[in-house]
């Protein structure tokens, strides 16, 4: 399937790039029918590059031409973006803001005019189209359009429409997941190496051990802690590695690092 609504993207940095590539990978859009727009003037040139996209200087001359735009800015610069666009942005246009913390009401009243507000919390691993997105709307947003959107986040991996209010946890857990998956990696990579493994090897082996493990959550859809215990032969070296971490309190740390994603989500919130 193929969509040809024209997409604008405030902000081309990672998570746009994540987004755009994933959209262009699964043919759900076009290349052409995608306009990228950067303070960053180098970045805006790579993007065109990399992904074959329009590229627009002038914020006010793109939103002319689309049919969605795309805040990807981050939560800090989207007071700005507001007051460059809220005199091009028509009553009701729609817009896709990615940005942590920042509600459909805020955009809205920044804007001050009936255009329809969906706030997503994606994820990098739409990069390679295993994304998972959490999606909720504002006031002036059908269901339709809003199920519409989640076409869009779902040809880049997994989308669900949750309520705002589990914005922050969602960011938490999902939108920042991938790098506490990511630090783990290299905190294993790092271990084996001191542990006698040569770098290379280590990447390698710590790489596809993670990608097995999420494969097989995914595919056998048996519960984290259930395939945990398969693993822990009775006595053996998986044994000795948990009783460690539960002996240095890693579930609390865990905990206590979630909660800190969410205070800093609720802080950027506005
Ligand atoms: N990275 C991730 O994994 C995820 C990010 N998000 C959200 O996505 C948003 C973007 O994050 P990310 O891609 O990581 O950030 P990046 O910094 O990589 O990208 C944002 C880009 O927007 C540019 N920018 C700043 N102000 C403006 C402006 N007024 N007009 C146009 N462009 C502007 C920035 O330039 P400069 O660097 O000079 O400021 C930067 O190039 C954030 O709000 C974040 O909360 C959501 C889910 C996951
Ligand atoms: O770190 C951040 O603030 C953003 C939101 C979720 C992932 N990256």
């Amino acid at each position: 399937m193929e969509i040809s609504k024209k997409l604008f993207f405030i902000g081309s940095g990672n998570m746009a790039q994540a987004i755009i590539s994933g959209l262009v990978q699964s043919k759900l859009v076009r290349p052409e029918n995608i306009v990228c727009n950067d303070v960053v003037k180098d970045k805006l040139e790579a993007v065109a590059q990399k992904f074959a996209v329009a590229i627009a200087e002038n914020k006010g001359e793109a939103i002319i031409g689309s049919d969605i735009i795309f805040l990807s800015v981050k939560p800090q610069n989207m007071p700005q973006v507001f007051e460059e666009i809220k005199h091009f942005v028509k009553k009701g246009a729609i817009i896709i803001s990615i940005a942590a913390g920042i509600t459909t009401k805020f955009i809205e009243d920044s804007i001050a005019k009936e255009v329809g507000v969906i706030r997503a919390m994606p994820n990098t691993p739409a990069l390679v189209l295993e994304g998972t997105t959490a999606l909720c709307k504002g006031r002036y947003v059908s269901d339709e359009q809003l199920i519409k959107a989640k076409t869009l986040f779902e040809a880049i991996g997994k989308a669900e429409i949750l309520p705002e209010d589990k914005f922050d946890v969602i960011t938490a857990l999902s939108g920042s997941g991938p790098a506490y998956v990511f630090y783990l990696c290299e905190l294993m990579q790092k271990a084996a190496e001191k542990l006698g493994l040569d770098a290379a090897t280590a990447e390698k082996f710590a790489v596809q051990t993670i990608y097995g493990a999420g494969k097989m959550l995914d595919i056998t859809k048996t519960p984290a802690a259930k395939l945990k215990e398969i693993v822990k032969s009775p006595n053996g070296t998986t044994e000795a590695a948990l009783k460690h971490f539960e002996a240095q309190k890693l579930e609390e740390i865990v905990e206590k690092a979630m909660s800190e994603a969410v205070r800093r989500s609720k802080e950027l919130s506005r």
